[in-house]
């Protein structure tokens, strides 16, 4: 099993068919025999290529006779991978990368082994030479080049946030994220899983903010331990689990969350519920309530009642009758880069607007069901003030009979801001980016 070939499969699924970086690697590893220094390789591989694309394609573009768009895809991505581990993996010998390269073109296209050989070479001969654009003279394309970000990202976050935050953020974006795990105490106690786990070799820590939270240090494969199967943990950011704690759902309440799937903060609010009273989870895609049908088994959770509804849609039947409603929005994800760095390429600028008013529509739509005095949630993993505070504003103005309530006495005290509501950045709070306010409805006077 040739792991560069395997990497360059995964970026062909992402390229060719849009596939999530981390759920293409989990389809092309499982069930491979694979040992974990393989594993770690292709994971570094394709990650560390689609997350630094545009600096990989501007070295290319520098040093080939062919416009890098009349380059064949897959060749594209062998340079790609190729110029990834010359430039960033110190333990692989330059010559290394050039030679596998070489021998990967001639699987996958033969007639252009040349052309790879020549055009690597060529670097590793002029890598001195190459001249990137100069901050002074253009920020953006500065910035754009050095951290593999479009260009109007980088120049909408910089009307955004300022010049310095940006290129920070970007930072951010690039690094390594934190593997965290929600520990279900339906099942077992934080120290007794984390005792379990050490005795079994895997390393693990507390959470940075929540007190359900653990972390692990490199491991892969996590769903393919004893103890997840057991339903001892679920695969979450410690950001995502702040999303429940500001929901502060009680036991026999009746919870709505009208975006569910896959399932991870459902089956967190589940779990603050003690399992007991009644969620209702929906979700616009049937395929998807699986997911958290299947996971909520796992975790021994029996109070989650998965339906398929589209949430612009309004339910006569669930007016006034939720005591709390989560509106956790499909959004442009921009928060999460760490995680499925081909989001910023995908997402153009118009999608942000078209995005907003869906969210609006669906918060606005979801508030109808919350009880009065009862609690509305909204939230995003992403940090775009149009997506996030924007909507917010948009929907308080129509809609008098909500306020909104501080987040803060609900959040550890590291977290807490001025703001009422919480806005987390990757390179500040070393977390998804995420976005969590929390809206209650007034009595009526
Ligand atoms: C951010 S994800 C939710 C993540 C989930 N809350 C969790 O923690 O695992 C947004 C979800 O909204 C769903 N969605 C998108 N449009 C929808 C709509 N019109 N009605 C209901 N669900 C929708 C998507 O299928 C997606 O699963």
């Amino acid at each position: 099993m040739n792991a560069r070939k395997i990497a360059l499969d995964i970026l062909t699924d992402i390229d060719r068919n849009n596939a999530y970086s981390n759920i293409a690697l989990n389809k092309h590893l499982r069930g491979k025999a694979l040992d974990g220094r393989d594993q770690r390789f292709i994971t570094e591989l394709v990650y560390g290529t689609v997350e630094n694309k545009i600096y990989l394609d501007y070295i290319i573009g520098q040093l080939s006779k062919t416009k890098i768009d009349k380059i064949h895809p897959s060749v594209m991505s062998i340079l790609r991978l190729g110029l990834y581990q010359i430039i960033y993996l110190d333990k692989i010998p330059p010559s290394a990368a050039v030679d596998e390269s070489v021998k990967l073109t001639k699987k996958v296209q033969m007639k252009a082994s040349g052309f790879v050989n020549g055009l690597l070479r060529n670097y590793l001969r002029n890598r001195e030479n190459i001249r990137i654009p100069n901050y002074n003279e253009n920020p953006v394309a500065f910035l754009s080049v050095t951290y593999s970000h479009p260009e109007w990202l980088v120049e909408k976050w910089m009307k955004e946030f300022g010049a310095e935050f940006t290129e920070k953020l970007l930072q951010g974006n690039n690094a390594k994220p934190t593997l965290t795990a929600r520990v279900n105490t339906l099942k077992i106690e934080k120290e007794r899983l984390m005792d379990y786990l050490r005795t079994n070799h895997i390393e693990v820590t507390e959470g940075k903010y929540v007190e359900e939270a653990i972390k692990f240090e490199n491991m892969y494969g996590l769903e393919e331990l004893e103890a997840f199967q057991k339903g001892y943990f679920q695969i979450q950011d410690e950001s995502s689990m702040l999303v429940a704690h500001v929901l502060d759902p009680k036991p026999q309440e009746v919870v709505m969350d009208v975006c569910a799937a896959p399932g991870g903060k459902t089956t967190h609010i589940a779990q603050l519920m003690e399992n007991r009273g009644t969620i209702i989870a929906r979700d616009i895609h049937e395929h998807k309530l699986k997911l958290i049908d299947n996971t909520a088994k796992r975790l021994g959770i029996t109070i989650i009642k998965t339906q398929c509804y589209n949430a612009k849609e309004i339910d006569e039947t669930m007016i006034d009758k939720a005591h709390r409603v989560l509106v956790d929005a499909p959004c442009s994800g921009l928060g999460i880069i760490r995680r499925k760095p081909e989001i910023k390429y995908n997402k153009k600028p118009d999608d942000l607007k078209k995005i907003t008013d869906l969210q609006l529509e669906i918060l606005e739509n979801a508030s109808k069901y919350v009880i009065e005095n009862g609690y509305l949630v909204y939230s995003t993993c992403t940090i775009t003030n149009e997506e996030n505070i924007g909507v917010i504003e948009r929907f308080l103005s129509r809609n008098q009979s909500f306020v909104m309530v501080d987040v803060n006495p609900l959040l550890p005290e590291s977290l807490r801001g001025q703001e009422k509501y919480l806005q987390l950045y990757p390179h500040i709070d070393d977390m998804d980016g995420f976005f969590i306010c929390r809206l209650q409805k007034r009595t009526r006077p």
